[in-house]
């Protein structure tokens, strides 16, 4: 049995690169940028005038100057109109670019305007206010993304403020899941009094789902003939197979047989950890990677999100995030020597200090606890006794 950081560090070593394609900006939320993005021209491309009123040169000011005839209005996108004399003001608009023979703006509140004039009524007027001044955020040729970088809406915003109507993006690895075990119904199903339905495979393709993934479902019975065939055609269709069950010490966990016998190299079996125990994971030789989570269903919701969305997070070159770590709000004992991840819900005090309130629950197979909780706390298993009080990291799972 290996341990969590054993585990995590062969499953990135099996991270895998699908390659590269071309979007639509706008249709790339959710992926990851595979370029470098450079801005085409200044930002702002010129002094761009923050607020509604009129421009003048600050000198006629200081000199007390205080009406300033209107020469034009100038909108934002119109070409710059020029003040010829000192007295002169350009009624300009927010937005707009900013006329070489002036260099100062003063809002509407601070003026009167009657006959074609401007008076100031409010003085403490700076030199050069009201201005977002040509190439102060970036400059033309700046690097102002990079690949690796996740493709939220401000990076959507970013891009098509500097002309990029395409964007090169990491491949989305082909997903499928596969859950197993004859006790399980479809959810539209009356289960019998001793079935189930197979929640797990709904769980796992809304967490794909999350990170921009259309996982397929599969179900497969407990019948040894039809898991090799059925695992495999999906290894010669799919990048990545997860699989919920069937893979400890049962008569019909049929999973990990039917991998070797498909040639999928064990990587690994057995973590560890609670929950997660058996959890297994191999390679074939065309590359496809397995995940093979325990069937209980906190086990295979722990699991994906503490190996596979990592694993996923490197495959895409995401930049990887910081680790998250919370205080423990209450005493808490563990017994077994495994790496145990405690069900906690967050919250900051008004220290501002993420707090994780531990919600144990009833075990693994206790999917009604999840729903009460936002994260998992990793209590290292060198440990028994965790005081309140103590820093763990933390694997929040609610986005
Ligand atoms: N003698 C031992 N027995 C067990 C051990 C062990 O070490 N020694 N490990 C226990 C642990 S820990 C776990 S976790 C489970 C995992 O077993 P499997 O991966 O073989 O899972 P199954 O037996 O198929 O199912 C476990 C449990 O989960 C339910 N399940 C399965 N699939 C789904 C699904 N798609 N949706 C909802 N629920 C699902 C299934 O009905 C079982 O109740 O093994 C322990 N046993
Ligand atoms: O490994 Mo398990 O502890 O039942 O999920
Ligand atoms: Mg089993």
């Amino acid at each position: 049995m290996i341990t969590v950081q054993q585990a995590e560090k062969l499953i990135l070593e099996n991270s895998c690169d699908y390659g590269n394609e071309i979007v639509l900006f706008d249709q790339a939320l959710g992926r990851v940028l595979a370029e470098q993005i450079k801005a085409d021209r200044d930002l702002p491309p010129f002094n761009r005038v923050t607020m509604d009123g009129i421009a003048v040169k600050y000198e006629a000011v200081a000199n007390g100057i205080k009406n300033f005839k209107i020469k034009a209005t100038q909108a934002a996108g119109d070409v710059p109109v020029e003040v010829d004399a000192d007295d002169e003001c350009i009624e300009i608009m927010t937005g707009a670019a900013l006329p070489y023979s002036v260099d100062t703006v003063i809002r509407y509140e601070d003026i009167e305007i009657q006959n074609g004039t401007a008076t100031l009524i409010n003085n403490g007027i700076s030199k050069g206010q009201n201005l977002h001044l040509k190439g102060s955020d970036k400059q033309q040729g700046e690097v102002i993304l990079n690949p690796g970088q996740l493709i939220t809406p401000q990076v959507i915003s970013l891009g098509a403020s500097v002309g990029e109507t395409e964007l090169r993006v990491k491949r989305i690895p082909r997903v499928v899941i596969l859950s197993s075990g004859d006790e399980l119904v479809e959810v539209s199903d009356v289960p019998s009094p001793y079935q189930i339905r197979r929640s797990n495979s709904y769980m796992l393709q809304a967490i794909l789902s999350q990170h921009g993934i259309t996982g397929a479902i599969r179900h497969i019975p407990d019948d040894e003939a039809i898991i090799k065939q059925q695992l495999g055609l999906c290894l010669q269709h799919y990048d990545v197979m997860l699989l919920s069950g069937g893979i400890s010490m049962g008569k019909f966990d049929y999973i990990p047989q039917a991998l070797k016998d498909l040639r999928v190299e064990q990587v690994f079996h057995k973590v560890q950890q609670r929950p997660g125990k058996p959890f297994w994971f191999g390679k074939h030789e065309n590359g496809a990677v397995v995940f093979a989570f325990p069937g209980n269903p906190v086990a295979s919701f722990m699991c994906t999100h503490r190996y596979f969305v990592p694993w996923l997070n490197a495959s895409l070159g995401l930049q990887p995030r910081q680790p998250m770590y919370a205080i423990l709000a209450h005493d808490f004992k563990f017994e077994p020597a495994l790496e145990y991840y405690l069900q906690v819900k967050l919250h900051y005090n008004k220290e501002g200090q993420l707090m994780a309130m531990p919600l144990a629950g009833n075990g693994s197979g206790d999917f009604a606890n999840l729903a009460e909780t936002d994260a998992f706390l990793e209590l290292p298993l060198d440990k028994t006794e965790f005081k309140k009080g103590e820093v763990y990291k933390t694997w929040p799972f609610n986005a």
